[in-house]
């Protein structure tokens, strides 16, 4: 067997046409000279969206127009030697997908899943002519990810996926070739697609990385590194240099979309460490994601929006984000509520003891009243009404994160 490959996941940007492809692939093939890669790929940016829609019959998408976007990427990737093969193959997964879309096998979920995995497996099949028109040998690996039954959100089955990699990753890395992995999909017990959800790629990365027993997995994306709040909320945003599984699955937990929460689990488990990079600014640092727990201090902000903040029996069946105590026989609980009006905005990392009170005072200066404040699993949790809660996100990041790195620095 040969050493244990770097794992590369390709987010559906970083694929997101021709020119992408091309960088996805450049990328890849450079780690590829000095060791073995397994590239694991994402649906063309809008693509799993697209696919969704086609079997909800919510979307006027076609498979005529699926595949036409991944042939248009395709001859722009792919040279005229590996153009053939790769437009049989996008051809082929078109008429494999209009089958599954005009007989549905299985139940509602399972069909659903079944269709939204085409995403991935169109990608795959790009990504590997564009690393052979590079001159890397690269061949598609499918679904080594086993997972149980439970279709849009599957749970990986870590021994199941080790053996399934034994027999479709490493012969291909064993051969000298890359091993192109479509993401977001795997196989239940019966071998049935499942999914592992939205945005669960980087979750197939860190699985495949722990079957194979990789030391390292980079998630390359559109931006570089977690920032220390959503750089779409926050303009000051800025990327964290590191941060503990902990500290990124909480923050995965509560708002930052470019990990998925379950990522950290696989790597947590086998101490393998996870790098965030941008593949458009290869040069920047981006954020490693390790066992270490870092300095005190609050190191990004999350935010959670949809709840409602209760009094509940302590019996009760309803869908709880976080009890904050208890009393008399009644909990007090934020609840999961779409329409409740109240966000949750988290400082997440190792607070220092003045922090909470700091961020209440700021709040207050603000003209935002806390509905409640205090430490929970989630980290300092201030319970704030929906309306302020994007400035609710800014005024804490300025108070806790900002002004505590200008302190270091001084
Ligand atoms: N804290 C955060 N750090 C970085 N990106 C974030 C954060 N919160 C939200 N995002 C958003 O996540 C996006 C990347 O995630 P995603 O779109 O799923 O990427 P990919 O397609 O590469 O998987 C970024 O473009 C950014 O808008
Ligand atoms: N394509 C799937 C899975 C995924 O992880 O995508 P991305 O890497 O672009 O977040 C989705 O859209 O949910």
């Amino acid at each position: 067997m040969s050493e244990a490959p770097l794992v590369m996941k390709f987010g559906g940007t970083s694929v997101g046409g021709g020119a992408e492809f091309v960088r996805a692939a450049q990328i890849a093939a450079g780690a590829a000279e000095s060791g073995p890669v397994a590239a694991v790929v994402s649906a063309m940016s809008g693509t799993t969206d697209a696919l969704l829609g086609m079997t909800a019959r919510t979307s006027t998408a076609t498979t005529g127009g699926v595949l036409d976007r991944h042939l248009a990427a395709a001859r722009h990737a792919v040279s005229g030697r590996f153009l053939p093969q790769v437009e049989s193959w996008l051809r082929e997964l078109a008429a494999r997908l209009d089958r599954t879309l005009r007989s549905p096998n299985g139940s509602a979920a399972a069909h659903r899943d079944a269709v939204a995995g085409f995403g991935e497996r169109f990608s795959a099949a790009v990504l590997a002519g564009a690393l052979c028109s590079l001159g890397v040998p690269a061949r598609v690996a499918d679904d080594p990810i086993a997972t149980d039954a439970s279709f849009g959100g599957a749970a990986v089955d870590a021994a199941a996926t080790r053996r399934r990699a034994a027999r479709c990753v490493w012969p291909v890395l064993d051969g000298g070739a890359v091993a192109v992995v479509p993401g977001y999909v795997g196989r239940a017990p019966d071998g049935s697609i499942t999914t592992l959800g939205r945005g669960g790629s980087d979750l197939s990365a860190t699985a495949l990385g722990r079957a194979l027993g990789s030391r390292e997995v980079w998630i390359l994306t559109d931006v570089s590194g977690v920032f220390d709040a959503d750089p779409d909320l926050v303009p000051e945003a800025a990327p964290v240099s590191g941060l503990s599984y902990r500290e990124a699955a909480a923050f995965a937990r509560l708002g930052a979309k470019v990990l998925h929460p379950k990522t950290m689990q696989p790597a947590a488990a086998s101490g393998m460490e996870i790098l965030v990079k941008n593949t458009f600014d290869l040069g920047a640092p981006g954020t490693r994601i390790s066992a270490r727990e870092g300095a005190p201090g609050v190191r990004c902000i999350g935010l959670r929006r949809g709840l409602s903040l209760e009094r509940l029996p302590a019996a009760g069946s309803r869908s709880v984000f976080c009890v904050l105590g208890a009393d008399s026989g009644s909990v007090r609980a934020l609840v999961e509520a779409p329409d409740g009006g109240v966000a949750v905005v988290a400082g997440i990392g190792a607070p220092a003891d003045g922090d909470l009170l700091c961020g209440i005072r700021a709040l207050e200066a603000a003209g935002i009243h806390p509905l409640w404040a205090g430490s929970t699993t989630a980290g300092l949790t201030f319970a704030v009404p929906d309306g302020a809660a994007v400035e609710a996100v800014r005024v804490l990041h300025r108070e806790l994160v900002r002004a505590c790195l200008v302190e270091e620095v001084a």
